[in-house]
């Protein structure tokens, strides 16, 4: 669990941060949202330690980051994996290279163990066969891919990804956000992921940390949005009729569970028939 403590952060006069206190929740897919300039990137840079908050603590299972010595800062960082918006790919190595690159810097197995690493992560995201291709020859949704890959070679506890979806169709997006999900799954991986992409707050987004104006103006679960009472929050989810109309359905759906029909009538959120 990464847990974020009255964080305040600006830039001159510019107040970008105003004191954020959130949770990211241990082996779930958390969500930063918000319109751009809202502070999702400046949020996720305070908690890999690219930017230093003003005030405020940032918890890596109650161990203050922001008070750490260098060293212990370096063991939280090896246990960050970073998916970069762009990819962010060296050009001049192969994907396997790219893959390999973090095992070479970070870890100490031979070269015969190493190999194996990538493969198998080369075989987790569906690209063994396109281990010996550059980036100049692989699609946008690939190279998506191949930062994954990269991201999650050293196993790590946490994984941070900046706009994972940008610049690609729906249809790869949707591939992207279920690799991401599947994955933090299986590695009980704690994932925060800064996003514009309505569909991955629908299907993915487990926690949802909604941001606007350096401030965090709603915290909740992707089931609680659908109901979320927050005029800025819906305006900025629901902006489409097609948008309240999923909406609409997604209520529907859960009101069919004995339990959430419960609660959704005790709170006064019957769907209309
Ligand atoms: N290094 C910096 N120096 C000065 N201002 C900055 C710096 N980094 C970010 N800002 C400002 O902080 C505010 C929040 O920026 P941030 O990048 O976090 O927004 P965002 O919500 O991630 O937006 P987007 O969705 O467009 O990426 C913006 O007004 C931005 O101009």
């Amino acid at each position: 669990m990464i847990e974020l403590v009255n964080i305040r952060k600006s830039f001159g006069e510019k107040v970008v941060l105003q004191d954020v206190s959130a949770t990211m929740q241990a082996g779930k897919t958390n969500l930063i949202i918000g319109s751009s300039g809202s502070g999702k990137t400046v949020l996720m840079k305070c908690m890999v330690g690219l930017v230093k908050p003003d005030s405020g603590k940032i918890l890596y299972n109650g161990k203050d980051f922001t008070a750490m010595n260098d060293k212990d800062k370096k063991d939280i960082r090896q246990e960050i994996g970073m998916l970069f918006q762009g990819s962010a790919l060296f050009d001049s190595m192969t994907v396997e290279e790219n893959v390999l690159f973090p095992l070479d810097m970070f870890s100490v197995g031979s070269y015969k163990e190493k190999r194996k690493r990538v493969a198998e992560c080369l075989d987790r995201v569906n690209l063994s066969d396109a281990a010996k291709k550059f980036p100049a020859e692989i699609s946008g949704g690939m190279k998506k891919r191949v930062g994954i890959a990269r991201a999650i070679v050293l196993n790590p506890k946490y994984l941070f990804c900046d706009e994972p979806n940008s610049g690609l169709d729906p249809q790869t997006s949707l591939v992207i956000d279920k690799l991401i999900s599947e994955l933090t799954k299986e590695y009980n991986i704690t994932t925060v992921i800064n996003t514009h992409d309505m569909n991955t707050v629908m299907e993915s987004g487990d926690h949802i940390v909604y941001m606007y104006q350096g401030l965090k103006q709603w915290e909740g679960s992707n089931k609680e949005i659908i109901f979320a009472k927050d005029e800025k929050l819906n305006d900025f989810i629901f902006a489409s009729d097609f948008l309240r109309d999923a909406k609409e359905m997604r209520q529907m759906e859960m009101f069919q569970d004995r339990d959430w029909r419960n609660k959704m009538k005790k709170d006064g959120n019957e769907p209309k028939s």
